[in-house]
């Protein structure tokens, strides 16, 4: 069935205060992987309270409003929603713990037809309760598929450009977990599509498929290995499309071209299937 437009357009968000430990930021790291190398001492700083530092993924899960669009005021087909985009802007460097607020607000409601679906965009603002400086900005976009066809909605946001058609100048394989999506859940994800094989069946897959979120964050822990040499301050933002789904257990492989004044075209395939299911990717990464 179409979404109501202005229902969702409008739809009100409270501000979500969240208190988080370094047990919260260890779960997050180890969720997207980070630590498959226990001897590799780049990655331990990032799973061991001594010295924690905060993968700047985790803002995915800070001041998350929650599965929001599973609200049946909401009126959305929310087993064939997957998702769609994620951009990430870094202002400031997450603390290895304390509060933050998430300020959630639904800017753009776009019409993609009735065969092909809806897409929703939500921004969220999140803010350290300390003194409420801005740390992130996180814009997700939602690919409604079953809900499309409401009629003039808005223009979409500026799009996401291509990778370059030359070979890529780096390449870096990342393995995921086979339970990676049973644990990235529990940061704050709760979606059955990722955990109830019965659920991933409805929505049309074999099996449950890994958050696009979790795969984000391999792909993002590819750009801090590759080109920050792990530090978590060198990422200024990554934006990226989910353009096919991954299966928990399966090898990402992140294609790398470093472009002008820091900026870093990418996209990732799954190597067992060779088919890329990250593309558009675009990251700035400070010299
Ligand atoms: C709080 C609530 C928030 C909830 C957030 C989500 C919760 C999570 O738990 C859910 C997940 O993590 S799902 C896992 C991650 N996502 C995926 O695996 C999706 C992978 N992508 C696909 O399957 C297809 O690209 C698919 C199906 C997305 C599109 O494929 P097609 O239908 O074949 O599309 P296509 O014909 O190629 O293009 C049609 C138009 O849509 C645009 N488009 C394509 N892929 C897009 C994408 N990923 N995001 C945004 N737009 C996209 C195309 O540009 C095209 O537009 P136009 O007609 O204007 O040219």
């Amino acid at each position: 069935m179409a979404l109501d437009y202005d229902l969702i357009k409008a739809w009100k968000f409270a501000d979500v205060r969240q208190a988080y430990t370094e047990k919260d930021v260890i779960l997050y790291a180890l969720g997207v992987g980070l630590g498959y190398d226990p001897m590799d001492e780049a990655q331990l700083a990032y799973v061991y309270e001594k010295g924690l530092k905060v993968f700047p993924g985790m803002a995915a899960v800070l001041g998350y409003p929650g599965f929001w669009m599973q609200d049946p005021k909401a009126g959305i087909d929310w087993v064939k929603l997957v998702h769609g985009e994620q951009r990430m802007t870094f202002h400031r460097p997450f603390p290895a713990a304390g509060e933050v607020i998430g300020r959630s607000r639904v800017t753009h409601v776009i019409d993609k037809g009735a065969d092909k679906g809806a897409l929703v965009v939500v921004e969220r603002n999140i803010h350290d309760a300390a003194d409420d400086a801005l740390l992130a900005t996180v814009q997700q976009t939602t690919f409604c598929r079953a809900d499309g066809g409401f009629g003039t909605g808005d223009a979409a946001p500026e799009p996401l450009p291509k990778v370059p058609a030359t070979p890529p100048d780096h390449v870096c394989a990342l393995p995921t977990l086979p339970q990676a999506a049973l644990l990235y859940r529990l940061n704050a994800d709760p979606n059955p599509l990722h955990v109830d094989p019965q659920v991933a069946r409805n929505a049309g897959y074999p099996r449950p498929i890994l958050h696009g979120l979790c795969t984000y964050g391999v792909a993002m822990h590819a750009i801090i290995k590759t080109l920050c040499d792990y530090d978590p301050n060198r990422l200024l933002y990554m934006n990226t499309r989910f353009s096919a789904p991954v299966f928990p257990g399966e090898t990402l492989q992140v294609e790398i071209w470093p472009g002008v004044s820091g900026t870093v075209h990418f996209q990732a395939r799954v190597a067992e299937r060779d088919i890329v299911v990250l593309s558009n990717g675009i990251a700035g990464v400070k010299q």
